[in-house]
């Protein structure tokens, strides 16, 4: 598990650590220049083989002043090396003229324009060191087009992207807010009429293609700690961190010993060494050797609610779900007109015939349930009817939330918050979110024009405590919150790409396995995280092809290689 960062927090560390004395401004952005050149190197190795021509595009701040310690270590290595510079030498920072100007004694530097970046031969290596963690609004449009016009030279306009060609962006690329994960675009004009047309043109140019297209990369290098922004965009290509010397522990993956803080981000990339432990991985709570007895019974026991005939398979994934992560037992909640059907499909998995809310009611007298599923494939009817029983009571039991039982509250969602209790889990998707939190899927939603921009992890944060439960936001990057604020990312992304995850069925299965890890006895924060990682890692052990079904079948050989 890694803490992540906001840009303010970087600053923050950097300010910290050459205030005491420990390391100038201007050493950290040596080590930053030449942490970029070696992770360039070792990502594509053959770059390091021979002398190429790069393009290094500066911008104002100190990520330029990073450029322009790239450029004179390319040169060093004999590149031929062409700089491109956004701003005024005047108004660099201390650190940044200086290294501007130690590049200024050994080649030139160009004005950042259209032009000049299109004039020259096809570069092997492009750096993006305009902006970084200082952005605070939309670049301009002339930057994003300069990098394109870099990318198109000697190809034109045809193909740029099918010949070979290296794109590295420094700590982010350029109009990233490190926040948010969103790439600000330009501020509405506040008046109406022809502007206002032409602004709209452009505004759906810049969402189009600015970031996707024009400021696309394949490496981003991340100075110390990935950011929040990092994790939540899918921009940044693949994504390598570089120690520069600010604490180098932390950039071990395991680094978070401490008890988790409310204001910590943190991303979920557990990688333990096989056959053990830790306290913040509930690898010992989801190993049944180290359980408390070795009934079933104290393994917990899960009921899935279920919906009308022809639509359970959605409730029997989230059981058989529930069954692999290692609930000792299951039963699903059908009607009786849906029995045979489901009786057909199963084995190890129990029935109960649950007819209506009055039916439930009697089922829950039974105290050794002790947590609960509702929404895959229950129905909007059933799921409002349902979820009064299930949340009211005395001593309400852990719960999961999903699908139906959410789009049922649409419209009314205060209803729902009113009855909802700590021990429940809400697992939307982008849909499903919108229909509970409105306000703020609008929200997450506008186009960010100042940073730090409103960011997934606001949101789910912003929800967790509007609900009083913990929120797990569905997504290829999943964020899951508690009401106290606690909030982490789940990246199904970069390294861990598993597009095949969008796949009809996962989300039920996802379910399943957080209500098994509930019946374990696992916290609700815990569980969501731990069944959000492992429904991602199964589905890249299992690799394309995937289907539903073989994510909980594939649940053994993940824990075995955890060495559970
Ligand atoms: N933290 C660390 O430990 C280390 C950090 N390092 C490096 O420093 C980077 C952060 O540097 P930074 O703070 O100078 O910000 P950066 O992103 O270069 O840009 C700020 C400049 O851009 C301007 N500007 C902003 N938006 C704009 C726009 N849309 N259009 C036009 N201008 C705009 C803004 O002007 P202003 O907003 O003040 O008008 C200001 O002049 C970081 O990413 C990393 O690469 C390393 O050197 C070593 C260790
Ligand atoms: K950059």
């Amino acid at each position: 598990m890694t803490e992540l960062l906001t840009a303010a927090q970087m600053r923050a560390i950097e300010q910290a650590a050459i205030e005491s004395g420990e390391v100038t401004g201007l050493e950290l952005m040596e080590r930053a220049g030449r942490g970029v050149v070696e992770a360039v190197f070792e990502e594509w190795p053959d770059l390091a083989k021979a002398p190429h021509r790069a393009v290094v595009l500066c911008g104002p701040g100190n990520n330029g002043g990073d450029g322009f310690v790239v450029a004179r270590r390319l040169r060093d290595k004999g590149w031929t090396v062409e700089v491109l510079f956004f701003g005024e030498a005047d108004k660099l920072s201390p650190d940044a003229r200086k290294t501007r100007d130690v590049w200024a004694e050994m080649g030139d530097i160009r004005p950042l324009t259209v032009e000049e970046a299109a004039t020259g031969k096809r570069p092997a290596l492009l750096i993006d060191a305009m902006f970084g963690t200082g952005l605070s609004r939309a670049i301009p449009l002339e930057l994003a087009n300069a990098h394109h016009a870099v990318r198109k030279r000697d190809v034109g306009d045809s193909h740029p992207w099918l010949v070979p060609f290296h794109i590295a962006a420094v700590d982010c690329p350029s109009g990233l807010d490190c926040d948010s994960g969103h790439f600000l675009m330009p501020e509405r004009p506040t008046e109406t009429g022809d502007d206002d047309r032409n602004f709209e043109r452009s505004w759906a140019w810049w969402q189009d293609d600015a970031s996707r297209r024009l400021l696309r990369t394949d490496l981003t290098i991340v100075f110390h700690r990935k950011k929040i922004g990092h994790v939540l965009s899918e921009s940044c290509g693949a994504i390598r961190v570089v120690d520069i010397g600010l604490g180098a522990e932390d950039l071990h993956p395991a680094h978070l010993k401490a008890p988790r803080m409310p204001d910590q981000v943190i991303e979920l990339d557990f990688e333990l060494p096989k056959g053990r432990s830790s306290r913040i991985w509930p690898g010992r709570d989801l190993d049944k050797r180290f359980g408390l007895g070795r009934h079933k019974y104290d393994h917990g026991h899960a009921l899935i609610l279920s919906g009308p005939p022809g639509q359970t398979g959605a409730a029997r994934l989230a059981a058989r779900g529930a069954l692999r992560i290692g609930a000792g037992l299951v039963t699903l909640g059908v009607l009786s007109a849906a029995q045979q059907e489901v009786a057909s499909q199963i084995t190890a998995i129990m029935l109960k015939q649950v007819k209506d809310a009055e039916a439930l009611a009697n089922v829950l007298q039974d105290d050794r349930l002790n947590a609960l599923c509702l929404g895959p494939g229950l129905g909007v009817e059933r799921a409002r009817e349902f979820v009064p029983v299930v949340c009211g009571g005395v001593e309400p039991r852990p719960t999961v939330l999903d699908a139906d039982a959410l789009t049922a509250f649409e419209g009314a969602p205060e209803t729902l918050f009113h009855i909802l209790h700590n021990t429940c889990v809400l697992t939307p998707h982008a849909g499903e979110f919108a229909r509970l939190f409105p306000d703020i899927a609008e929200k997450l939603n506008a186009p960010a024009t100042k940073g730090p921009a409103y960011s997934k992890v606001d949101a789910t944060r912003e929800a967790a405590a509007r609900a009083g439960c913990v929120v797990l936001f569905k997504g290829p990057e999943t964020v899951i919150a508690a009401p106290d604020g606690r909030c982490s990312i789940n990246s199904a992304q970069y390294d861990r790409a598993a597009p095949w995850l969008a796949t009809a069925g996962s989300g039920d299965v996802l379910a399943g396995f957080i209500t098994g890890l509930l019946a374990r006895g696992i916290d609700p924060m815990s569980a969501a995280e731990t069944a959000a990682w492992l429904h991602v890692e199964c589905a890249l052990s299992f690799g394309p092809g995937l289907i539903a079904e073989d994510l909980p079948e594939e649940l053994p050989k993940v824990f075995r290689n955890l060495g559970l």
